[in-house]
This record gives structure tokens, C-alpha cells and sequence, in this order.
């Protein structure tokens, strides 16, 4: 078996040390299962993509069932990159966070008597079914192509790509090319997945998510979705345990792994050549410096237990752009001009470095103004260098110059760059009517303001999809289909099942490390 080898996690202070491709242990879930399988007793999945198949003995011949699952949903947060992004595509260190912007996908088992799958994804208006029997599931589960739940995969199939291709070309026929693709990505990145890890006898379901991250905005839109769509089929193969708060580190670390290994494979569909840094914090959650420098290993990930609370501006552009396009960018850059780029991706990586360095030193502190003059200069300089990469655009550049005549703090752009947002440590003790004038400024530019700190949880169950509520329904108030998609805006999904920075909401659960 196959195992792969596991990221190694390492921590700065406060460390823990994690995973190592042991076996999976599945107590938890099985426990879980048992009170969900109308009271039949399942035997341990088998570690194929038939894991859905609970083998159960009912006299001399295996008879096969797949009891109903009950509704259940995950989430994931997006991410700032505060350093190091695109360099990061080119093997160096970026340091980055999780947001309480969060995505949640809500999974419901149809009756066996189906058998389709459908993706309901009002944010980009895709809602697209197919029948699971139609499915290139001979091709997927050929010997020679087949994956487990435990794979580490480094890069996408070709002739899997091709088999594919009939039932992702025909979706959302009538709609303008752009929106296609928006469509064709998300659509993709769920398929590959969905064959990968399951089978031809998958409980027929429906995927409705819906996520309060601008699309295409640098905040890891598209792996926050990828880690819900990874959680959540492998939950429904029952190839993970927990979450629960007594899990062992290490175990969880396992758990956040596998996640993890799989969403990078739906951000190689969504966005082409991913470094994983998205996926990673998605994942794990809090803040972590990552570098991927060989891409047929897994990353390096160090927690960074300490992160401060930063004083930070997150500004959206609101234009939209792709994340494949940007990194493609500098993709060509590099072949044009390879000394000069590969001197700037340097620069970036001293850049991270230098950060990392302050932020880990046990003198490090968050109010002192000369650290944060140091952090915020390294902001500056990776804009600049971010510039010379040419990642940025105007509406960006209008940014960091509002920020820069305030004269309230240091600017960059973050993520892919190309339109997204822009994010701005703010310097100590900037007065209050300073910082809403700045507000007022570019808000009446069209540039839209979150608040945010860095450094939540990463994925999470909320298993059966129950929550209270403060509702009077005995056990608490179902999140069924209907109520999921009639909520309002990000406000009302976040009234529905929120969980972010602040809340401590009964029913989700987490994997840590
Ligand atoms: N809420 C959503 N519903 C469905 N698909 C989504 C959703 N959010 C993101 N996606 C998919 O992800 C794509 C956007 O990914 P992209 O990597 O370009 O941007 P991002 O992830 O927001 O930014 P960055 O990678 O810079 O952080 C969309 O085109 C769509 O295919
Ligand atoms: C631009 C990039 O560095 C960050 C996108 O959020 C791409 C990646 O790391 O995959």
C-alpha cells in the first residue's frame, strides 16, 4: 500500500510535530455511523474506492448495503497571503493565514433508488446533475489509474482529464463563455474528486454549497471550496475519523492531511499550477509559513503558533480576475527574463524570511512600533517586487496610494494579484478619524472593506447538519436544503451556520493540530 509521505509540520514555539502515513483509524466515524445505520452493525470500510460499502453479514453470502447518511455539512476558510505570494509557485516560503470568510457545503444522501449526483452552487448560478451510472468510472478505477483516499497525487491525469471531458463540455450549454468556465472549473475540480474517491455504486447525493469569500478576489476562494468538496467525499467514503475534541494531535494531523492531498488535486483543476499554499491553510487553518520545493513531495509546513494580531485592512478591488491567469503571468516572465525573475522570486524569499524570523523570535512584540515598521516595510517591498512581476493593476496601485497619502500604514497587494484585494498592516496609534476618512475614501471609490484577523480554524464537520440556534425543534434546528439556500446574502448564510473567528458555535467540529 501505497502510503506517500506525509507533509512535514513542523512548529515554531509552542511545537507539534505531525503525521507519518499510520493507519487510519476510523473509531470515531464508526461510532458515528452505528447511531446513523438504523442500528445494523457495519464492519470496518475496505481501503478501496468501495469504502462506501459497509460489508455486512447476514447469513452465509456478503450481502452489500449502503444505509442512508445522515445530511451533514463542512466548512473552510479562505486565506491571506501576508509574504511570498507567486513566488511560492517557484519553491519559496510564503506566509499565510486563515480568514473567517468561510465556505460550507451541505451534503445530502438521497434514497437509494437514485442515482444521480447534482452540484447546486448558487454563488456562480451552477446547479448540474449527472447520472452516476453515465460516469468514466472504467477509466478511473482501471488498475493502471486508480487512486485511494490515501494517494498522494502531484498531478493530473491526462487520459483521466479526457474521460472527463463529455461531462463537464455540456454543462450550462446556453450560458456565455466566461460563465462556462467559471462553471467548467468548479464542475471539474468536484468530478475528479468525486471518481477518484468513490465508485460506481456511490450513494446517489447533492452538493449545495454556498461561501461568503468574494470568487476571484486573492482570499482563496477556490481551495476553500476544494477542501469543503475533499472533507466532505472523503466523510461520504468514511476514510477520515473525528473531528472530536479529544482527538489526538497526530491523528488529526493525518485527518487534515488527507483533506488536504485532495483538495490540492481540485485546485489543479480550478487553477492550474497551485503551490498548495491555499489548500494548506484551508485545511489546517491558523497561520503557517509554507514552501513546496520539490513538487513531486509534499510541502514544508511550519505553524505559526504565535502569529500576532495584526492591525490589518483587507480591501477588495471587486475586480475579478483568475488566479491561473496571474501565475501563468509569471510563468512567461520567467521564461522571457529567467536571471532577472529568478532574482525578484529571491528577493521575495528573503522578504518572507525576514518576517518569519522577526515573528519567531521570543523578543518578538506586536505593539512595539519598530517591529511593526519592519513588518510593514517588508510589506512595501514585496508590493514593489509584486509590481515587477506584473501582478498588479491600477485599481491595487489606487489602493496603496490612498493608504500611503493617509500615511496610516503599509500596503500589497495579496493572492494572485491582477484585480483581488489589497491588504494593509495599519501603523500604531493612527487616530480614529484618520482611519474612517480613508474608509470613507474608498468606499466612494467602489473598493470594498472586511475586517478581518488572522489565524482561525481550518476545516470543520457539522455532523448530523443540526444546530441550535436557539430553536425549540427537540435536538435543535435541521439544516435541510431549503433553509441553506433561502438564507440571505453572507449575513444570512452566517446566521444559519456560522462559524468563524469569534463564535464558539455547539455542533461544529475541528480537526487540530
Ligand atoms: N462559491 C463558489 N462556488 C462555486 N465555485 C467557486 C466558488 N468560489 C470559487 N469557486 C471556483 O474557484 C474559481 C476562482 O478561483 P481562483 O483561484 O481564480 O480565485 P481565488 O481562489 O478566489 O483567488 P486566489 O487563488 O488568488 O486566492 C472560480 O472560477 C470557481 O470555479
Ligand atoms: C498566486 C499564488 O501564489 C497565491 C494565490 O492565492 C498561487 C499559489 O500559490 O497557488
Amino acid at each position: 500500500m501505497a502510503t506517500g509521505k506525509a507533509p512535514l509540520l513542523n512548529t515554531d514555539s509552542s511545537s507539534a510535530a505531525i503525521s507519518n502515513g499510520g493507519p487510519v483509524q476510523f473509531v470515531r466515524l464508526e461510532e458515528d455511523l452505528e447511531r446513523f445505520s438504523l442500528g445494523r452493525r457495519s464492519t470496518m470500510p475496505a481501503v478501496n474506492g468501495d469504502t462506501q460499502l459497509l460489508r455486512l453479514r447476514t447469513g452465509p453470502e456478503r450481502k452489500f448495503s449502503s444505509p442512508m447518511m445522515p445530511a451533514f455539512m463542512v466548512s473552510a476558510p479562505g486565506k491571506v497571503i501576508v509574504y511570498g505570494e507567486h513566488a511560492v509557485v517557484h519553491g519559496k516560503a510564503a506566509i499565510a493565514g486563515a480568514i473567517s470568510l468561510r465556505s460550507y457545503l451541505l451534503v445530502t444522501t438521497l434514497s437509494k433508488s437514485r442515482r444521480t449526483v447534482t452540484l447546486r452552487f448558487p454563488d456562480i448560478s451552477l446547479d448540474h446533475t449527472w447520472n452516476i451510472e453515465d460516469l468514466p468510472w472504467s477509466t478511473f478505477q482501471h488498475p493502471s489509474k486508480k487512486k485511494f483516499y490515501y494517494s498522494l497525487v502531484t498531478s493530473l491525469d491526462p487520459d483521466l482529464i479526457e474521460a472527463m471531458k463529455p461531462h463537464i463540455s455540456n454543462i450550462s450549454p446556453h450560458l456565455p463563455p466566461e460563465t462556462r468556465k467559471i462553471h467548467q472549473a468548479s464542475a471539474s475540480g468536484f468530478l475528479y474528486l468525486y471518481l477518484s474517491l468513490g465508485s460506481q455504486t456511490s450513494p446517489a447525493s447533492i452538493f449545495t454549497l454556498r461561501s461568503t469569500i468574494p470568487i476571484g478576489a486573492g482570499l482563496g476562494s477556490s481551495a476553500s471550496i476544494c477542501v469543503c468538496l475533499s472533507s466532505a467525499l472523503l466523510l461520504q467514503i468514511r476514510a477520515l475519523s473525528g473531528p472530536h475534541p479529544d482527538q489526538p494531535g497526530e491523528e488529526a494531523s493525518l485527518q487534515l492531511e488527507r483533506i488536504n492531498r485532495w483538495a490540492f488535486v481540485g485546485e489543479m483543476c480550478i487553477h492550474g499550477n497551485p503551490s498548495g499554499v491555499d489548500n494548506t491553510v484551508a485545511s489546517g487553518g491558523k497561520a503557517v509559513v509554507f514552501k513546496r520545493e520539490d513538487y513531486q513531495k509534499p510541502p514544508t509546513v511550519t505553524l505559526l503558533k504565535n502569529f500576532p494580531e495584526l492591525p490589518l485592512l483587507l480591501v477588495n478591488t471587486r475586480q475579478s480576475r483568475s488566479t491561473h491567469t496571474e501565475v501563468a503571468k509569471v510563468g512567461v516572465l520567467k521564461k522571457a527574463h529567467p536571471v532577472v525573475t529568478n532574482m525578484m522570486l529571491d528577493a521575495i524569499d528573503k522578504v518572507t524570511e525576514s518576517a518569519h524570523t522577526l515573528i519567531s523570535s521570543p523578543k518578538f512584540d506586536k505593539n512595539d512600533p519598530a517591529t511593526l515598521q519592519h513588518l510593514g516595510e517588508l510589506i512595501v517591498i514585496n508590493h514593489g517586487l509584486l509590481v515587477s512581476l506584473g501582478v498588479s493593476h491600477p485599481k491595487l496601485e489606487r489602493i496603496r496610494e490612498l493608504v500611503d497619502h493617509a500615511g496610516v500604514g503599509w500596503a500589497k497587494l495579496t493572492g494572485a494579484g491582477g484585480g483581488g484585494c489589497a491588504i494593509a498592516v495599519l501603523k500604531p496609534g493612527v487616530k480614529h478619524e484618520t482611519l474612517q476618512g480613508l474608509e470613507v475614501q474608498l468606499d466612494s471609490e467602489g473598493f470594498e472593506i472586511y475586517q478581518t484577523t488572522l489565524g482561525g480554524d481550518g476545516v470543520g464537520v457539522l455532523w448530523p447538519a443540526v444546530l441550535k440556534n436557539g430553536s425549540d425543534e427537540d435536538g435543535g434546528e435541521e439544516i435541510d436544503q431549503e433553509k441553506f439556500l433561502m438564507a440571505v446574502g453572507n449575513e444570512g448564510v452566517e446566521r444559519l451556520v456560522g462559524v468563524g473567528m469569534d463564535e464558539t458555535r455547539e455542533g461544529w467540529k475541528f480537526w487540530r493540530y
